[in-house]
């Protein structure tokens, strides 16, 4: 089975490689950028849910022969008067049906929150943050921020989960019940 997934951030397509091989699935997974129709940092569940469906959406469009697509997207929401970075994921079939999952929602410190509020990418905040330049690809600001306890990677790999389990849950209800 070939799954295209919208980027090329190596922690994404890990992520993707990763949750169906845990699936015993026989998955061939590409990256591929695509564009995700909303702001390159988005605000709030609604904008980071539409980045991940643009991008799953796209993704499948320029995919040849893909048997699925999966878009992920990370962005940031004002909750309980605290910045948290949010996480959403998509799962687009050809037939149209599109499947969505959200991820890990954790809040950031007043440091970071203050320039992204300002309007700065949080991905260049946490270099700054970090001094490290690989942030986005490797732990993200949710393995920062919990020690190293939990990676971007793994983060995607739950959201992924969730996405093929909704699949797989349609798959079986359409297999007891085939349509007349
Ligand atoms: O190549 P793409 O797929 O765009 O990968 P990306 O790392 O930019 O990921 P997103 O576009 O989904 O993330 C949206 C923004 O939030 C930032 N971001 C989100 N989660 C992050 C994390 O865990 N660590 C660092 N930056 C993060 C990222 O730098 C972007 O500015
Ligand atoms: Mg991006």
């Amino acid at each position: 089975m070939k799954i295209i997934v919208g980027s090329a951030n190596r922690s994404k397509v890990a992520a993707v490689r990763e949750a169906f091989a845990s699936l015993d699935m026989d998955v061939e997974v590409f990256g591929s950028e695509t564009e995700s129709g909303v702001p390159g940092q988005p605000v709030g569940d609604e904008e980071t849910l539409a980045g991940a469906r643009n991008r799953a959406l796209s993704a499948l469009r320029a995919g040849e022969n893909c048997d699925l697509a999966i878009g992920l997207e990370g962005g940031v929401k004002e909750l309980d008067g605290r910045l948290f970075i949010c996480n959403w994921g998509a799962l687009a079939l050809p037939d149209g049906t599109v499947m969505l999952a959200g991820g890990a929602q954790i809040p950031v410190p007043g440091e970071v929150a203050e320039p992204v509020r300002m309007g700065r990418e949080l991905g260049p905040v946490m270099e700054k943050y970090t001094s490290r330049s690989d942030i986005r690809q490797s732990g993200g600001a949710v393995g920062v921020f919990t020690a190293g306890t939990v990676s971007r990677s793994e983060m995607f790999r739950h959201v992924v989960l969730l996405l093929a389990g909704q699949w797989r849950f349609d798959a079986d209800r359409e297999e007891a019940a085939p349509e007349q």
